[in-house]
C-alpha cells in the first residue's frame, strides 16, 4: 500500500508502539486517527503529532476500546471526518494476569471488534475502498511455555488465529481488505514492567525471560516490520509477521491445512 494519502486508524496510539507506527505512518504522507483510553497522554501526542505532520493530517480520540459504544462511534468520527478508511491497526493491550478478564477483553474481545469494524467501513461490498488490517499480536501468540502469563498468552493466541481466519482468500475476496497478524517479541515499552499487582507472584519470570532471550527488542525494529507489512504490495493477507532479536523480521511458514 502506498501510504501518501491514505487513512490509517490506530488503537492504543497514546504511547510505545502505537504512538510509534502512528509517526512512521504521519512520515510517509498519511493521515492518522489515534485512539487511546488514557486521555492526558493521548491529547500530549495528538498535539505533537499535529505540531509535526499539521493539525489537518491527524487527531486523538479518546476510546477504551472494550467499551463497544465508544470503540464503533470512534469507527464512524474517523471514517466521516477524513472520508473513509484504509488501514486499522487493532494495536492497543494490556499485561494483566489478575483482572484477567480485562487482559482478555482489550487483547482479544476488542481485537475482534475492530477487525469487524474494519471490514464493515473498507469493505468493498459496503463501499469502502478496501484496505488493511494489522492485529498486534505478540510472539506469546506463537508459543504455549510462558507459565508466568497464561490468559495474556491466550489472548495473542486468539489475535493470531482470528488474524488467520478473517486473512484467508474467501474474506479477501468478498471484502477487498487483507488481514495479517504482527507478533514482537519482548519489546522496550512500558507493557514489560510488570508488578505483582498486575502478574501475580510470578511477576520476576518476565525480566528473567527478557535476560534469557537477550534483551529487548528496539521499538524501531518494530516498527522496520510493521512498515514492511504495511506497505507490501503482494496482496499478502493471512500472514503472521514475527519479530525478534534472533531471527530479525520474517514470515512464520504454515503447512497448507
Ligand atoms: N512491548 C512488548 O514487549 C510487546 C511485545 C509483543 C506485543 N506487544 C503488543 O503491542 C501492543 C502495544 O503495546 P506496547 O508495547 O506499546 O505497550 P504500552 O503499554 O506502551 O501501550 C499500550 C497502549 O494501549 C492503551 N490501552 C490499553 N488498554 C486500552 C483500552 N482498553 N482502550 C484503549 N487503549 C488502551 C494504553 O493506554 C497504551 O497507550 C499490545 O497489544 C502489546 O500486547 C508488546
Ligand atoms: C510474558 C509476556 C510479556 C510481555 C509481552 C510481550 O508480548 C512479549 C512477549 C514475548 C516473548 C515471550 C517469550 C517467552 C519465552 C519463554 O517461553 C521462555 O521460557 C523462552 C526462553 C528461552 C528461549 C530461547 C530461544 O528459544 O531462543
Amino acid at each position: 500500500m502506498v501510504l501518501q494519502g491514505k487513512v490509517a486508524l490506530i488503537t492504543g496510539a497514546a504511547q510505545g508502539l502505537g504512538k510509534a507506527f502512528s509517526q512512521a505512518l504521519l512520515r510517509r504522507g498519511a493521515r492518522v486517527v489515534l485512539l487511546d483510553m488514557k486521555h492526558v497522554e493521548g491529547q500530549q501526542t495528538g498535539q505533537e503529532m499535529a505540531d509535526k505532520f499539521g493539525p489537518e493530517n491527524s487527531t486523538f480520540i479518546q476510546c477504551d476500546v472494550t467499551a463497544k459504544e465508544q470503540l464503533d462511534s470512534a469507527f464512524n468520527k474517523a471514517s466521516s471526518q477524513f472520508g473513509g478508511l484504509d488501514l486499522v491497526v487493532n494495536n492497543a493491550g494490556i499485561l494483566d494476569e489478575v483482572q484477567w478478564e480485562r487482559c482478555l477483553a482489550v487483547n482479544l474481545e476488542a481485537v475482534i471488534r475492530g477487525t469487524y469494524n474494519g471490514l464493515n467501513h473498507m469493505s468493498t461490498q459496503n463501499g469502502g475502498r478496501g484496505g488493511h488490517i494489522i492485529n498486534v499480536a505478540s510472539i506469546a501468540g506463537l508459543l504455549s511455555s510462558i507459565p508466568a502469563a497464561p490468559v495474556y498468552t491466550t489472548s495473542k493466541h486468539g489475535v493470531v488465529a482470528l488474524s488467520r481466519c478473517m486473512g484467508h482468500a474467501m474474506h479477501y475476496k468478498r471484502h477487498g481488505v487483507r488481514v495479517n497478524a504482527l507478533c514482537p517479541s519482548f519489546t522496550d515499552t512500558d507493557i514489560i514492567h510488570v508488578t505483582e499487582d498486575s502478574m501475580g507472584k510470578d511477576f520476576w519470570m518476565v525480566p528473567k525471560t527478557v535476560q534469557k532471550l537477550g534483551g529487548l527488542l528496539p521499538v524501531s525494529t518494530v516498527v522496520e516490520g510493521f512498515l514492511q507489512l504495511v506497505e507490501d504490495d503482494t496482496q499478502l493477507t493471512g500472514a503472521v509477521m514475527r519479530v525478534t532479536l534472533a531471527k530479525g523480521i520474517d514470515y512464520k511458514q504454515y503447512r497448507e491445512e
